[in-house]
């Protein structure tokens, strides 16, 4: 024997509220959408039939259309009947220009009333029907005696509890939220109340001021530019607006999405790439699709296509822009650099405008590589922020042009910009090749300092540390630290393969350091201009020697801002400890 499923309208009504949809105000969502299809299905049978929407507020809420409204059959079968709707065809596909395709949103209605009452009469002829229905799930139909126009009449009694649910300054916003945009006169006790066209399709270039009025009452900023978009494909027309000033990268920036014109939320997220986030969209599109709950984006593949079309559309804005009005895109760009020079990895169109307008850290201050490359002829740059900050001093007084390619995404750029252009153009600099525009010592002094150097050989052999005696600015300096990376990665190697055990691998490290000189992985670059520098060539004291030496190494270390290992702390500790009691008298 085969039964029908039966259903507990209370245990679907608790499902709607609190796991589908986000809040009760919701049924005003469904009331309008119900309005607006049928004025809909009214149209296409009398193309000029007026498209009303009027809405009291009270006690009991009322929203009268002038739709098609429903025979008594109708009623039985689309109202009475869970999961039934007339917005699907035979197939069960979802009609075009319909905004509803479940049958379950009259539900909605009981997240706020005890009972809901309709009075329609159907545009195909017939009397007027009353459905009064309770939240139980009971429900009765009479014919209405008297003339009751061709529509339809929803009336909401509220439920306990839910009376402010009906008060008109709780419904106007949401009818304003949801409606604004929707193709009929929507009035609210007595007085129109949304706007019924979208604001971007009847502007033109010379009302922009409106789209930025526009801007400001939907987001609260006003805008840099309203660039109008557009994706056919998703039926999608709307405006991008570009934030004016600058917005912390991470941030997710939501947009405002209307479905057939119907607000589907103001917070939606993923409708443009992340690179993007200094744009804030309002859109209307048909063809994608909504989360069962109507209040996000379904993620699929027409989504992603919308995401990377607009994302297109931005971009060919931004060029369009730099070209046009090259002095403004500098503004936004500045502003906006970090999202820029995230799509400027992989772009090079932005990345011929990131060269031209963003500034980098360099050597003469925070100017675009452009700018750089014109006074130094190369782009020499440091992949490394504090390597950077040691080397600056130093290079820009022997008139070395340096740019720091240290902070995100620059050092990718930076590649990028040498593999187009060629290292001629742009190039990574080891700072072992600062050493070669150092001048060379006097004669007398390095010979001096030699000597000290021998006598104090021990503190700098400690750090596995060569000194190299050079004559530069600032004088200021008395020692520069300079790591040669590849030397020290040869020498973890060397200290690897002697702590494996594994002899093939001994082996196989061996082979990579082989044919390695024997410099070490530090040099200590004393300034021969320093006077501190030109006392201790001077000094006649071997244990003061070894302790200045291995003080201006640590001192090194600190300025290069290089972690400190626990051999560097100890010498640390050590000598400072020592020369204070040097100060105090006790040697
Ligand atoms: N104001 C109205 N005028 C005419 N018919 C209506 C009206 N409201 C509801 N109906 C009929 O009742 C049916 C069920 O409505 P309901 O709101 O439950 O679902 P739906 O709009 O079809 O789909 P969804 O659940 O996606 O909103 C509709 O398909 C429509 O035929």
């Amino acid at each position: 024997m085969s039964h029908t499923f039966r259903v507990d309208l209370r245990g679907i009504i608790d499902l709607l509220s609190h796991h589908l949809y986000s809040s009760p105000r919701v049924y005003v969502r469904e009331l309008l959408q119900n309005a607006v299809d049928a004025i809909t299905a009214r149209r296409e049978l009398d193309p000029s039939c007026p498209a009303d929407v009027t809405i009291t507020c009270g006690p009991v809420l009322t929203i009268t259309d002038t739709g098609v409204g429903l025979t008594e059959t109708e009623v039985h079968e689309l109202l009475s009947t869970l999961g039934r709707t007339s917005k699907r065809d035979d197939l069960g596909f979802a009609r075009e220009g319909f905004l509803g395709q479940f049958g379950v949103g009259m539900l909605s209605c009981f997240l706020v009333a005890s009972s809901v009452t309709v009075v329609t009469r159907s545009a195909r002829g017939g009397p007027g029907v009353r459905w009064e229905a309770d939240s139980s799930g009971n429900y009765t139909v009479s014919a209405v005696d008297g003339d009751v126009p061709v529509g339809t009449t929803v009336s909401l009694s509220a439920s306990r509890g839910n009376e402010h649910w009906l008060e008109a300054d709780v419904v106007r916003p949401l009818v304003v939220d949801y409606g604004d945009l929707l193709p009929a006169v929507v009035t609210l006790d007595g007085a129109r109340v949304t706007r019924g066209v979208r604001p971007w399709d009847s502007l033109d270039a010379a009302e922009d001021a409106d789209l930025s009025e526009y801007c400001e009452q939907v987001f609260g900023f006003t805008p840099f530019e309203a660039i109008p978009i557009e994706v056919e494909a998703a039926g999608l027309t709307g405006v991008a607006f570009v934030l004016p000033s600058g917005v912390h990268p991470g941030t997710r920036q939501t947009h405002r999405v209307y479905l057939k014109r119907m607000l589907v939320g103001d917070n939606v997220e993923g409708l443009l790439p992340d690179w993007a986030y200094f744009v804030r969209c309002v859109v209307d599109a048909s063809a994608i699709r909504p989360t069962a709950s109507r209040e996000s984006l379904y993620q699929d593949e027409m989504l992603l296509a919308v995401r990377e079309e607009l994302g297109e559309q931005i971009r060919d804005w931004l060029i369009r822009l730099d070209a046009l009005e090259p002095r403004r895109a500098g503004e936004l760009l500045a502003a906006h650099h970090l999202g820029i020079k995230s799509l400027a990895r992989s772009d090079d169109e932005m990345l011929r405008l990131v060269e031209r307008w963003l500034p980098f850290e360099t050597t003469d201050g925070p100017i675009p590589l452009r700018q750089f490359k014109r006074k130094h002829g190369a782009i020499l740059y440091i992949p490394d922020v504090d390597e950077f900050h040691q080397l600056a001093p130093v290079a820009a007084a022997q008139g070395l042009g340096l740019v720091n390619a240290g902070y995100a995404y620059d050092l990718e750029l930076l590649n990028r910009l040498s593999a187009l252009d060629g290292a001629s153009v742009a190039r990574r600099v080891a700072p072992t090749e600062l050493l070669a525009a150092l001048a060379d010592p006097e004669p007398g002094i390095e010979t001096a300092l030699r000597l000290r150097l021998s006598e104090g050989a021990a503190a700098l052999d400690r750090h596995d540390c060569d000194a190299v005696i050079r004559d530069f600015d600032p004088v200021s300096l008395p020692a520069l630290l300079i790591t040669n990376a590849e030397q020290q990665r040869k020498l973890d190697t060397e200290q690897t393969a002697e702590e494996v055990a594994d002899p093939l691998w001994a082996e196989l490290l061996g082979q990579l350091t082989a044919g390695s000189s024997s410099s070490r992985p530090e040099q200590l670059v004393l300034n021969c201009r320093n006077p501190l520098v030109q006392r201790l060539a001077r000094l006649n004291d071997p244990s003061l020697v070894e302790l200045t030496l291995e003080s201006l190494y640590v001192h090194a270390v600190l300025q290069a801002r290089r972690a400190m290992r626990p051999k560097d702390t100890a010498a640390l500790n050590r000598s400072f400890l020592e020369l204070l009691d040097r100060a105090v008298g006790g040697k």
